[in-house]
């Protein structure tokens, strides 16, 4: 057997985002089940061929997914919480992703959601208990996609999580016993792994890819046993019933140094996987397990995350020194982890006037990566004079990205050499700028704000859309953008809540707003990438240096807060998230990058405080989503990620309010860098996860304000009054009651008119309802 090459999984959405069409319009009763399963299928059918004609050997199939791949995983697996038992199909599948209220029959709340691993992409983790039965589904979705593909002449490698990272990636249901350890369901597990593989060998699979990034973690030693039991009993059970698929476990997003020997000791397995853009200096430590073993390596050497061409080079050389080792039967190329996390194709960047046609030279999409597989294979396969005319236009691209002086502006290295201590702190340490602000903006007990972003409506969108395009002209863009910031500043005004927002409606991400208007980021008309469900972002392309030439936000602030006497909150994106949710340049050391982003955003948040704003928010929902995956690179991380954000926080005086926001992450880990941030108020989501966060900020005694989200707002359902202020009730256990700020979860931007209306009436009556059992209490202490 001659080199092969492979991926670990395809961008589902489709070249267009017609995924995310298809199941929004299902959602909205516009496309019918019918219609949603074909649409699905044919952009699966698409995709495999597209892999087929750049001459992938290991296609993938159950990739796709409608909403999410780890949530397909339990369906399969029958590990359907009991609130879900009475609804059925699709309905119960998007019950379990976003909630579902039908009046008078159906409320039920939605799962919860994670970011996997360090990506932007969120899944969403079952809750597993002693009672949790697994059952293998009939028909199984692995079973019936790979049938599909097969039906079109393609024979795929079936892909699903693999068993120890399911359990992992899962969460514990709050009413498990405390003894129990979700590890602990392992055995019952694997035996429908075995009998899923077993179907799937039936059906003519012959290599089932099992990922397992948590090899690539710190992994604790009844972990580590974990993982050799449940490949011992998979082995045994495959074996028992002649099951003679093969099966490669893919490990990602770090190197396999530490758990190489793990990895490749997993009996049954066949091949490993082994992410080596990531982990680069672990490829002696695999080629050497897999030499010693026997076994197969599948060797990641193209970026399955990021946007940059691959450095054909020096990949090859890699490839060429593990055949040399191991022999060509034994080695494959592959992306470094599934092309999920890459936008689909280039084709629409070479379109149209406006070419950015160094950045287009620079860059490979998931269709281009499979080129760049593809003739690294060949290349290791034939020769490199079979391969050429390609690697040398590679060679071409990549030094002149190296050399352009679109990547080099001194102004902004110098003056980051140049930032002195005092511009990391405020001037006055907190507690003497809450009595300052207190003053200035005299604002009630429990106060209510909400995080930024209002509904964005279709016409809100079109507007944005008919700008962008040139068919509406500035001035009537912004006359229609200012009528909208006046609208929602009333709506806020109607409801009595405190501190306002002018509703984000200029915004179409809150990170490609800001990464269009600095110096050294790029950005594309096409490169989508999921961030959950039917979502998608558009990341940003960071390939310089950073700086911002103009204020960004201060023309909508002023507007909005000049309609209303209440503070407006200034809402700006922190340094950190600008990183994380885009595509950073690879020639520098992340923290550069950070800290000149850092840079970049104090400038706008000076300029907001000058133009008389008094509360200015720095969203950092990203910053855990940065901390490596290895607990030894997370002092190194904190300590440059708080430095970048201080740097963009502490240009203001005491009285201005600095708040931030995060969401939708294990903060528990990094409490201290959160404290260190040293924000005047903190809003945080929790709604959706439960008193673990409450009772972190409790150990830690967060000395600042605090808004911990008292309602879910990735769900149409409105909460009851009575569920906010048991939210409430559970935070006073935790949190001094003076400190406590009343908001929601996250921005409103999916939701809504109707519901967010209904939703912030419940939320500022609970804060009034805490209001006056807080003056009736100190009225009887008197
Ligand atoms: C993912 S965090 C979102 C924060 C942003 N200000 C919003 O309200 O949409
Ligand atoms: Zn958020």
């Amino acid at each position: 057997m001659p080199v092969t090459s492979a991926i670990l999984g395809f961008p589902r959405m489709g070249a267009n985002r017609e995924l995310k069409f298809l199941v929004e319009g299902f959602w909205k009763g516009t496309v019918s089940e019918t219609d949603l399963l074909n649409g699905a299928k044919e952009l699966r059918e698409k995709h495999w061929r597209i892999q087929q004609s750049k001459g992938i050997d290991a296609i993938p199939s159950n990739d796709f997914s409608l909403y999410d791949h780890i949530l397909d995983a339990a369906v399969t697996f029958g590990a359907i919480p009991e609130r879900y038992a009475g609804l059925s199909g699709l309905e119960q599948y998007f019950a379990m992703a976003r909630g579902l209220q039908k009046p008078g029959t159906v409320d039920v709340a939605s799962l919860p959601m994670s970011k996997y691993f360090d990506t932007n992409y969120h899944y969403v983790p079952v809750p597993l208990s002693p009672s949790t039965v697994f059952t293998l589904a009939p028909n199984s979705k692995p079973v019936r996609e790979f049938n599909e593909a097969k039906a079109i002449g393609i024979k795929t490698r079936p892909y699903i999580v693999g068993p120890v990272s399911f359990l992992l990636l899962a969460r514990t249901n709050k009413e498990a016993p405390i003894q129990f350890n979700k590890l602990d369901l392992i055995d019952a597990l694997v035996d429908n792994y075995a009998g899923l593989i077993g179907e799937l060998g039936a059906a003519g699979a012959e290599w089932i890819q099992l990922d397992e990034p948590h090899l690539t973690n710190d992994l604790t030693p009844v972990q580590q046993a974990v993982y050799l039991r449940a490949y011992t009993r998979l082995a045994a059970k495959l074996a028992a019933a002649s099951v003679g698929v093969k099966l490669l476990v893919a490990t990602y997003f770090e190197g396999l140094d530490i758990n190489a020997d793990l990895a490749f000791a997993l009996p049954g397995v066949s091949a490993i996987h082994a992410d080596l853009v990531r982990g680069v200096d672990s490829f002696t430590a695999v080629v050497s397990a897999a030499k010693a073993t026997g076994k197969a390596v599948s060797l990641g050497v193209v970026n399955g995350r990021n946007v940059w061409k691959a450095d054909l080079e020096p990949a090859l050389r890699l490839v060429e020194q593990a055949v040399v080792i191991l022999g060509a039967d034994r080695v494959s190329v592959a992306s470094s982890c599934s092309l999920l996390h890459s936008p689909h194709s280039l084709d629409a960047e070479r379109l149209g006037a406006q070419v950015d046609r160094d950045l287009v030279d620079w860059m490979a999409f998931a269709v281009e990566k499979l080129d760049e597989i593809v003739v690294l294979t060949k290349a290791a396969r034939f020769g490199r004079q079979y391969v050429r005319a390609a690697l040398d236009a590679n060679a071409k691209s990549i030094s002149g990205k190296k050399e352009s002086p679109r990547i080099n502006n001194p102004a902004v290295q110098a003056r980051l050499k140049a930032v002195l201590p005092s511009q990391l702190t405020r001037k006055s340490p907190y507690a003497a700028r809450r009595k300052i602000q207190a003053d200035i903006l005299k604002l009630p007990k429990y106060p209510t704000t909400t995080i930024g972003s209002f509904p964005q409506t279709a016409s809100l969108r079109r507007i944005r859309a008919q700008f962008k395009k040139g068919t509406l002209s500035k001035s009537e863009y912004e006359r229609l953008l200012k009528e909208e910031i006046a609208a929602v500043v009333k709506f806020q005004e109607n409801l009595d809540i405190d501190v306002l927002v002018h509703g984000e409606a200029e915004r179409n991400d809150m990170v490609e707003y800001f990464g269009e208007q600095l110096d050294g980021v790029g950005f594309t008309k096409n490169g989508w990438v999921q961030s959950y469900g039917s979502r998608c972002v558009k990341p940003p392309v960071i390939y310089g240096d950073v700086s911002r030439p103009n204020a960004m936000t201060v023309d909508w602030t002023t507007y909005a807060q000049s309609l209303t006497k209440r503070p407006m909150k200034g809402m700006l994106t922190g340094p950190i998230t600008i990183l994380c949710w885009s595509f950073v340049r690879d020639d520098q050391p992340r923290e550069i990058t950070a800290k000149q982003i850092g840079l970049a955003v104090r400038d706008e948040v000076v300029d907001l405080e000058k133009a008389g704003i008094k509360v200015i928010q720095i969203d950092e929902p990203a910053i855990r989503e940065g901390l490596p995956l290895r607990r030894t690179k997370w002092d190194d991380y904190l300590k440059w990620a708080v430095d970048a954000f201080l740097l963009s926080s502490t240009g203001v005086e005491d009285g201005t309010q600095i708040h931030s926001h995060m969401c939708y992450s294990d903060f528990e880990d990094i409490m201290d860098a959160i404290i260190q941030l040293d924000c005047d108020v903190l809003s945080i989501e929790s709604a959706k996860s439960d008193l673990k966060l409450l009772q972190a900020f409790q150990q830690r005694a967060y000395p600042n304000e605090l808004g911990p989200g008292i309602f879910d707002i990735h769900t149409q359902r409105v909460a009851p009054l009575g569920e906010m202020t048991n939210r409430v009730d559970q935070m006073q256990t935790c949190l001094a009651w003076d400190r406590i700020w009343i908001n929601p979860d996250c921005g409103l931007k999916t939701r809504g008119w109707e519901e967010t209306e209904a939703v912030l009436k419940n939320m500022v009556a609970t804060a009034k309802h805490f209001r006056s059992a807080a003056i009736a209490a100190a009225a009887s202490e008197n």
